[in-house]
């Protein structure tokens, strides 16, 4: 057993003290886990774009200082009372969105939200409303109940994982957001039927990830849909049929226009994986009249509302959106890892950039930039 077990641990972090500023690297003080908490030596994270977004001051649950981070892998150091999911050096993903199997979410059997926890996680607290992170004598929030741009975390025992030691925890990581979102929003949130016609607008990770779940379902037209040429060769190599840039249009036709053209009346499924409400109306209205759906996965920022004429709605095309994938991630994530290791879901194709903690600031500005995919940052350094 590690002799940091019951004590408090002081290690490095990434702390945003402040929206709009870099982060700073801290040492700061990483409490030990209370009843049903688990501490968590993270080895590896991604950085997403939505902890650019809730830096940015975008986010209406934004709240500073605080440690940002949600897609992580790491070791468990050591667990609170009544923690019997997870052990000392298990092999997990954290998760934002929990499960706790036992509220009225989790036992719908509808969604993959779970509603134990979500409150106290949006004020970005533990369940008990108290902090387990200090810095420079104050107390650092928590984000999105994983805060893992830190060498340990604590997160509830709802929140974690345990998955194949096998995995390296330089892949695993990203199954905590970006690919499980789009792979899941294609496969369970649209359920994609084989020979259907599919658009994606946007690809990143999470678009490049549903043109992977939208592939394994045996879609006949896989469209992306994106503005940045460079992503052309991206969306091919995950299996992309067709690609568009709605910039290069002929003057006259917009992209949902073209979608319908291509598609012979509309799209049977689009995704927005773009955050962006324009292109989310676009979506929805190139979606086939009578049965077309569209998947909102992006964030938009506050104060942004979609809208589009009711009659596009009247006429039988359905909007609905979904967070990590509607995946449960206790039940389900160590699937998608086995998946993984037989060389059924691609990870490591999605990892363009590899940067330290250290250096996150490095890597917030890499995802800005068209080229980067994901950038994965190792916590050790
Ligand atoms: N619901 C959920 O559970 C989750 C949601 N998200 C959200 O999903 C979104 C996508 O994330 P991620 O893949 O990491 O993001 P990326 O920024 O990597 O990918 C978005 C892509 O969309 C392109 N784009 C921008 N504007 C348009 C447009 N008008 N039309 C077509 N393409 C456009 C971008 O081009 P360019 O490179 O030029 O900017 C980029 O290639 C984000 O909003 C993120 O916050 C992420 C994870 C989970
Ligand atoms: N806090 C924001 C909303 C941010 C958001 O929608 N987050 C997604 C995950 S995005 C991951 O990269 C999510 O899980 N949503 C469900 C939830 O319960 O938060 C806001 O208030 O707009
Ligand atoms: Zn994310
Ligand atoms: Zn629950």
């Amino acid at each position: 057993m590690a002799d940091t077990v019951g004590k408090t641990i002081t290690c490095k972090a990434a702390v945003a003290w402040e929206a709009g500023k870099p982060l700073s690297i801290e040492d700061i003080e990483v409490l030990p886990p209370r009843a049903h908490e688990v501490r968590i030596q993270i080895k590896y994270t991604g950085v997403c774009h939505t902890d650019a977004y809730t830096l940015s001051g975008k986010d209406p649950e934004g709240a500073f200082p605080v440690v940002l981070g949600h897609e992580g892998a790491g070791i468990v150091e050591s667990i609170g009372e009544g923690v019997t999911s997870v052990k000392v050096g298990d092999h997990v993903v954290a998760l934002y969105t929990p499960e706790c199997k036992e509220c009225k979410f989790c036992k719908s059997g509808k969604t993959n939200l779970c509603g134990k926890i979500r409150a106290t996680q949006g004020k970005g607290v533990m369940p008990d409303g108290t902090s387990r992170f200090k810095c420079k004598g104050q107390d650092l929030l928590h984000f999105m109940g994983t805060s893992t741009f830190s060498q340990y975390t604590v997160v509830a025992d709802i929140s974690v994982v345990a998955v194949q030691p096998e995995a390296p925890m330089d892949r695993t990581c990203l199954l905590g957001c970006g690919i499980t979102t789009g792979y899941g929003a294609a496969r369970n949130t649209a359920n994609v039927e084989k020979g259907s016609n599919v658009a994606i607008f946007g690809a990143g990770c999470v678009g490049l990830s549903v043109v992977q779940g939208a592939v394994e379902q045996g879609a006949a037209k896989i469209i992306v849909v994106d503005v940045n040429p460079t992503k052309e060769e991206w969306a091919f190599k995950f299996g992309a049929t067709d690609f568009v840039n709605p910039t290069k249009l002929p003057e006259g036709q917009t992209i949902v226009d073209k979608l319908i053209e291509m598609t012979d009346g509309g799209c049977d499924y689009t995704f927005d994986c773009t955050g962006n409400v324009g292109v989310m109306r676009a979506a929805l209205e190139a979606c086939h009249k009578g049965w077309g759906q569209s998947i909102v996965i992006g964030v938009a920022a506050a104060g942004q509302e979609i809208s589009t004429r009711p009659f596009q709605l009247v006429t039988g095309r359905v909007w609905k959106g979904c967070a990590f994938g509607g995946v449960k991630g206790r039940s389900q994530l160590p699937n998608l890892v086995g998946d993984y290791l037989a060389g059924k879901l691609k990870v490591d194709e999605f990892i363009t950039h590899r940067k330290n903690l250290t250096e996150i600031n490095e890597a917030f500005d890499i995802m800005k930039q068209g080229d980067c995919i994901r950038a994965v940052l190792d916590c050790s350094k």
